[in-house]
């Protein structure tokens, strides 16, 4: 027996529904780049509802393209051969053995599991790392010293983006493909580089020219210092913050690659809550903007 559903729950699914009219216009055929950051692949369910976001964003039209994190992965990865990773202003410090653990977690482990996960969803999902058809050509990355900027730090085999050449993503997503990139460069000798996946995301989204970049990570979005949400960061508001210490960790090359993305030409750039069940659709398809988002001015 199926029970009738009150008719105001009706109505407001049709709100919702005819809500997402203008968005659906104003984005069709458009580039939606997303993050997926590690720490927000963690629930069964909240990973299936990523992918059913993604796979219904490509059927009405839109093209999502993929960057995926994996840094707990990694982490988990690294104990298992004894290992502890070590992070100087949010990047990893890579050595040759450490590299070698990123490659095979983010390129095999992590992004398979995503594909399949989209396709099972009813998409069309391709794996790549920046390996595949030259996407992403990198150099060792040399980090400036807080407080000394003219002091240089060697973290490693860390890549620093020298070029990405899109054909291949173009390729996929005119064939109703979606992209699931993991953020993995080569050099011109052949090195391998582990990027941090925000970095891609930002680049990505840039070069693609895409009207969103959307990163899907573990708090609500950008807080102040006492844990508040700020729904929007001017430039100014992201040096203070940096200056302060309010931002740390993980969210620095989060924010940079933020800001940089919305200088360089994206409209829409949001660090959202990944742990909230179909934030993406949230973010994209409702007036309701979930988390903060990063202006250019
Ligand atoms: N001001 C801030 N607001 C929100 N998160 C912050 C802030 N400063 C540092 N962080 C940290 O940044 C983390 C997100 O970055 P990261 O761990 O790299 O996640 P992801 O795997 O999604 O890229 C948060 O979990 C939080 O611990
Ligand atoms: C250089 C660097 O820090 N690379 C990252 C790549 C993965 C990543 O960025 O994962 P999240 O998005 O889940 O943090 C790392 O090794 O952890």
């Amino acid at each position: 027996m199926t029970l009738a559903q009150p008719h105001d729950n009706i109505t407001l699914e049709a709100q919702v529904l005819a809500e997402a009219l203008p968005f659906l216009k104003r984005f069709h055929g458009k580039t939606i780049v997303v993050k997926y950051g590690g720490n927000a692949m963690t629930e069964e369910s909240l990973k299936q509802s990523f992918a059913n976001d993604v796979v219904l964003l490509k059927l009405v039209g839109l093209n999502p393209v993929v960057v995926h994190g994996g840094g707990p992965q990694i982490e988990q990865m690294l104990t298992q051969v004894g290992k502890k990773g070590e992070f100087i202003q949010g990047m990893r410090v890579t050595d040759a053995e450490t590299m070698s653990v990123v490659e095979m977690v983010l390129g095999g482990a992590v992004n398979k599991e995503i594909v399949a996960l989209i396709n099972q969803n009813g998409g069309k999902a391709v794996g790549l790392t920046g390996k595949d058809a030259g996407l992403i050509r990198a150099k060792r990355l040399m980090l400036p010293k807080h407080g000394s900027p003219s002091e240089l730090l060697d973290i490693g085999l860390v890549g620093d983006i020298q070029q990405i050449d899109p054909s291949i993503v173009h390729h996929l997503v005119s064939g109703a493909f979606i992209p699931v990139i993991a953020p993995i460069g080569f050099g011109p000798d052949g090195e391998t580089y582990n990027i941090n996946a925000d970095v891609v995301a930002g680049k990505m989204a840039e070069v693609l020219g895409a009207e969103k970049l959307v990163l899907l990570t573990n708090t609500p979005g950008v807080l102040d210092k006492a844990g508040n949400l700020l729904t929007g960061l001017t430039p100014r508001d992201i040096d203070d913050m940096v200056a302060d210490g309010t931002l740390s960790g993980g969210m620095l090359p989060k924010i940079s690659s933020a800001l940089d993305a919305a200088r360089n030409g994206v409209k829409g750039v949001h660090i959202i809550d990944g742990r909230v069940p179909h934030a993406l659709l949230l973010e994209i398809l409702t007036q309701h903007g979930v988390g903060t988002m990063i202006k250019s001015s």
